[in-house]
């Protein structure tokens, strides 16, 4: 679905300042003038210092933090709703920072599509008609407009409310019309600000489910912004955490959780269910003599609660933890893996720091 030549999305040096005279402050800044300082001595707002981030193409980029730590701010920039202060967004390989106005124009229009939390739905047309004004502002004639439209507004399951008004709709479907909105002018690049924010927590569940469906379909780079940690680690295949308009940390959902990088992120970490995000590999002993004769195995990147449920009517012996080649790289057995789930990350990344890393 996706292009297989699309380049990802590449942001190096990215700064933003807020302020009457940003360029007067943007040298002490980069030399390591904190936020506070800048705002207490200068009346400046630092939204961004420095910012890298790689996103490849067709992958799940999380922006998570805080309110106020840049979250809008950064995801403003890759389609330059916002300028920055210093820096570069590139997306396919071209920077959008330097862009002339037709070109960003066509760029915004054609390369990327953008989900709101507010849903951002024209109250006076109906479903399809708000699922297809994106592609007849590109001035895509109407019977193509409605075939594409029909083919997103049933994959995102509303099939049947084409004729129906967003007032009549509860958020949750209002939000699948804003995802097939957006799904529907086919752009590369799909931007998420706090999507599913609004939504109570079962629908937001669900809506997580629909996207990660049919991200295995269209394979997008989609960058999406939430300050739930829950959800970053659902979807993301990679994750930045920002505080201050600084990334403190970047990596995947076991990165964040088995290695916080400081105390802030620990604080975030606490809560989470660890058997849902916890891959076997980070927890598993080397091979023993007593694995299951029954020819059990868990591939890695298994969770350690759907290890357990693989393993749970079994027998007492340990199960093998294979590669995608099939070869046993450790074992695991259920008293290990419940363990697992109560302990503090220190017993986990204390395996995952001889075993894991090896892999
Ligand atoms: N137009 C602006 N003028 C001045 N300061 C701004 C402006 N926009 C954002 N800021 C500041 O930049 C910082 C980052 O704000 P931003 O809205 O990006 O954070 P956020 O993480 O998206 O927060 P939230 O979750 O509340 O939306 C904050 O200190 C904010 O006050």
């Amino acid at each position: 679905m996706a292009d297989p030549h699309f380049g990802g999305i590449k942001i190096r040096h990215l700064y933003k300042i807020f302020g009457p005279n940003v360029e007067a402050h943007v040298n002490a800044v980069q030399k390591g003038l904190t936020k506070a300082e800048l705002n207490e001595k200068h009346g400046h707002v630092l939204g961004l210092r420095d910012i890298n981030i790689e996103i490849p193409s067709g992958r799940i980029q999380v922006i998570m933090g805080l309110s106020g730590s840049g979250k809008s701010t950064l995801i403003r920039h890759i389609n330059r709703l916002i300028d920055p202060t210093a820096g570069e967004v590139l997306v396919d390989g071209v920077d959008v920072v330097k862009m002339r106005e037709l070109e960003l124009r066509v760029f915004r229009r054609h390369q990327t599509a953008m989900v709101f939390q507010k849903f951002a739905l024209l109250p006076h047309r109906n479903v399809l008609d708000n699922t297809l004004y994106g592609l007849e502002v590109q001035g895509v004639e109407r019977s193509q407009a409605v075939d594409i439209a029909m083919r997103w507004i049933e994959r995102v399951g509303l099939k049947g409310f084409e004729s129906t008004y967003p007032n009549q709709l509860s958020g949750g479907m209002q939000q699948r019309v804003g995802l097939a909105r957006a799904l529907s002018n086919d752009a590369p690049v799909l931007l998420m600000d706090e999507a599913y924010s609004a939504l109570d927590p079962l629908i937001r569940m669900d809506m997580q489910t629909v996207l990660l469906d049919l991200q295995k379909e269209i394979r997008k780079t989609i960058v999406f912004i939430t300050h739930d940690l829950d959800e970053a680690l659902r979807l993301g295949d990679q994750i930045a955490i920002l505080r201050d308009g600084e990334v403190i940390q970047q990596g995947t959902s076991q990165d964040i959780v088995l290695r916080p990088a400081d105390d802030y992120v620990a604080n975030f970490v606490r809560e989470v269910n660890r058997g849902r995000v916890v891959h076997v590999e980070a927890v598993m002993a080397p091979l023993g003599s007593g694995l299951s004769p029954h020819g059990l195995t868990i591939p890695v990147g298994t969770t350690i609660e759907d290890a357990m449920r693989m393993i749970a009517n079994g027998p007492d012996n340990e199960v093998a933890v294979v590669g995608q080649d099939g070869k046993p790289l450790g074992a695991v057995n259920l008293r290990q893996l419940a363990g697992a789930m109560v302990n503090s990350h220190a017993a986990a990344s204390e395996n995952s720091g001889s075993l894991a890393s090896a892999l």
